[in-house]
């Protein structure tokens, strides 16, 4: 328990963050007319070294040309342990327009990593006399990221959301997988001769909840690397709805509405949201705490819960 009130994250959708590399600019108007709450225009591991500079010159072309909406407008540069991200942040700082959101951060291994990225942003938005600040969210896909979650996820005002890169965890990690997200052959657990698939990414998922909600980001899910198995790609996401976490990458556009269906509540949902307060209303009128709904307990906690689904909806409405 704490005196300290969680903070909420920042009020924006987060359902579906969609990826293209920023080597191929045929993508990028397709990526804008998508249902994708987030893009993610990519200078990192879809660009090979040769084309950095055409695609950082692409992408802030892009920025400036196309109509992105209302969408969350985000660039991942390149690592710090690279030649290439500071030349990614200064030229992106100095010649891309007003439209752009965020910057992401690959493989942060510690706090210091987010403020060294902060400390060039800050002093190009200043020489540069740009009014709108530049949020980042980063990406936790190393054993020390994962080490230092907590001291990532404070690092910076700038930061919304921090998401698990699966394909670098596990790498890092060392773990026994050319796949990117899901279930894992060989994590497996045996009951009465039947095989049980459990999750991998559980602990690292949570870990990243859990400093996320304390210092009020979003916590996102990342990549899941076969396109072609859309039940693999849903149960992977209610999964990391279940945990609390907020939204999930997309690498294929067919991904993108999954992850708006399973990041959306239901009406189902939203309808029950809506009887658990309206029961704890009438409770409280008659001076209880906790009272019956549909033979279950709720009590001031549901309230809470409730309105995590009541937020998210809110928030689609709006
Ligand atoms: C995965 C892809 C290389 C597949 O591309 P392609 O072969 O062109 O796909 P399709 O032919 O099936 O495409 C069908 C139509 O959809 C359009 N398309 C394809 N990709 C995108 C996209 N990303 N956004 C919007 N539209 C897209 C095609 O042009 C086709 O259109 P049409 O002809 O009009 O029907 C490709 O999808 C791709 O490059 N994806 C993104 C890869 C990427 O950005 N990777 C980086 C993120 S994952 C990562 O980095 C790992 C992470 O860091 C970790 O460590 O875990
Ligand atoms: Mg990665």
């Amino acid at each position: 328990m704490s005196f300290r009130q969680q903070p909420l994250p920042p009020a924006r959708l987060n359902r579906c963050q969609l990826f293209g590399p920023g080597s191929r600019p045929a993508l990028f108007a397709k990526m804008a007319a998508s249902a994708a709450d987030v893009i993610n225009l990519d200078l990192e591991d879809s660009v090979a070294p040769a084309d950095k500079d055409q695609a950082r010159a692409n992408i802030i072309a892009a920025i400036n040309d196309v109509d992105w909406g209302t969408k969350t407008l985000s660039v991942r540069i390149n690592g710090l342990d690279t030649p290439f991200w500071y030349r990614d942040v200064v030229d992106l700082l100095e010649q891309a327009g007003d439209r752009l959101d965020q910057i992401m951060i690959p493989k942060a291994g510690c706090a210091a990593d987010i403020y060294a990225v902060d400390a060039l942003v800050t002093a190009i938005e200043r020489a540069k006399g740009r009014t709108k600040p530049i949020a980042f969210e980063v990406i936790i896909e190393s054993a020390a990221g994962i080490c230092h979650v907590e001291e990532i996820a404070a690092a910076s005002p700038r930061l919304q959301a921090i998401s698990l890169g699966a394909a670098d965890f596990a790498a890092s990690m060392g773990m026994a997988t050319t796949g990117i997200g899901g279930t894992q052959e060989n994590y497996y657990m045996i009951r009465d001769g039947q095989k049980y698939w459990p999750d991998p990414w559980h602990w690292a998922q949570t870990a990243i909840v859990a400093a996320c909600r304390t210092h009020g980001l979003l916590p996102v899910d990342g990549p899941f690397g076969d396109f072609s198995d859309p039940e693999g790609f849903r149960a992977q996401a209610l999964r990391s709805a279940t945990l609390g976490m907020v939204g999930k990458w997309a690498i294929h556009p067919s991904q993108i509405a999954l992850a708006n269906e399973v990041f959306s509540p239901s009406e189902a949902a939203v309808t029950e949201a809506r009887e658990i307060l309206a029961a704890m209303e009438k409770a409280k009128a008659e001076g209880a705490g906790a009272t019956v709904y549909k033979g279950r307990l709720v009590d001031i906690a549901s309230i809470k819960q409730a309105e995590v689904t009541l937020r998210q909806s809110d928030l689609i409405g709006a």
